[in-house]
């Protein structure tokens, strides 16, 4: 099979507005990749393009080798604000069961297999015991692991985060980038991050994106990268770097 994402010579604009520029990626299989640049820089359009919710302007997206429309069904998708209505009377394993839509055959109706994936899925982010309870009674973080293992019961070989932990708090977003490393034993993933110094203790690579795109190893991002990236809230980023261990 084909490696999950090549994207050649990609421009992409909204109207006359140039939002990505002659953009070259490849990300292989099982890769963990974070994708990270300024408010604005074109992450999430970015995304949207290899779920093929947006058409480039020119250049090609590959997904698994397809097109991203036909691609898109090994993704898993988390998108930014993904929060479901918590007063809404869901549980957790019904919002799970969501994921399935696209596997089950006989629609409003899931079978045996679907509940299955889904508790099993559940498990997976270790929510077992959370099944039966209501959305709104999950914490913040609880509710994005539902929303992952609604991501994950769909099979996909990728999945795609957007800024999953932004309204999280620092041991909650821990704990979920725990899980994601966890994960990317079976998949490849890519998450989008504001906070390159914290996410570079997770990933293998990080893929800036300021209109221009440039793929980095985690080793070989400096100061220049960052500033290039960030230009004058260089001092934001740098700052940020008390999180980490070291
Ligand atoms: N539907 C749209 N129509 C016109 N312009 C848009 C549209 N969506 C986004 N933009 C603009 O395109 C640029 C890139 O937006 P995008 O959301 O991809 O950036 P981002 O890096 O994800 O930002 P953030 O970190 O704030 O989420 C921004 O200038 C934004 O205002």
């Amino acid at each position: 099979m084909s490696i999950p994402i090549h994207i050649e010579n990609l421009n992409f604009s909204y109207g006359p507005v140039a939002v990505l520029e002659n953009a070259n990626v490849s990300i292989g299989e099982r890769e963990f990749i974070s994708v990270v640049g300024p408010n604005g820089g074109g992450k999430t359009t970015l995304l949207k393009i290899m779920l093929g919710l947006l058409e480039p302007q020119s250049g090609s997206v590959s997904i698994f080798g397809k097109t991203p429309d036909l691609g898109r069904k090994w993704i898993g998708y988390l998108p930014q604000y993904a929060n479901l209505d918590a007063k809404f009377p869901v549980t957790a394993l019904d919002v799970v069961l969501m994921g399935r839509l696209g596997k089950t055959r006989s629609f409003g109706f899931y079978s045996k297999t679907d509940r299955e994936a889904a508790r099993a899925m559940l498990a997976r982010v270790g929510l077992n015991k959370q099944e039966n309870r209501p959305l709104s009674a999950l914490s913040g973080g609880q509710q994005q692991r539902v929303l992952i293992a609604r991501a994950l019961v769909s099979e996909p070989k990728l999945l795609l985060l957007d800024e999953p932990t932004s309204s999280l708090d620092d041991y909650v977003e821990q704990e979920l980038y725990d899980l994601l490393q966890e994960l990317n034993k079976e998949l490849t993933i890519i998450v989008v991050s504001h906070d390159v110094a914290y996410v570079s203790r997770y990933v293998e690579k990080v893929v800036c994106v300021n209109r221009e795109v440039h793929i980095h190893p985690v080793s070989e991002v400096d100061e220049n990268i960052i500033h290039d990236m960030y230009g004058e809230h260089v001092h934001a980023v740098r700052h940020d770097q008390e999180h980490d261990n070291g």
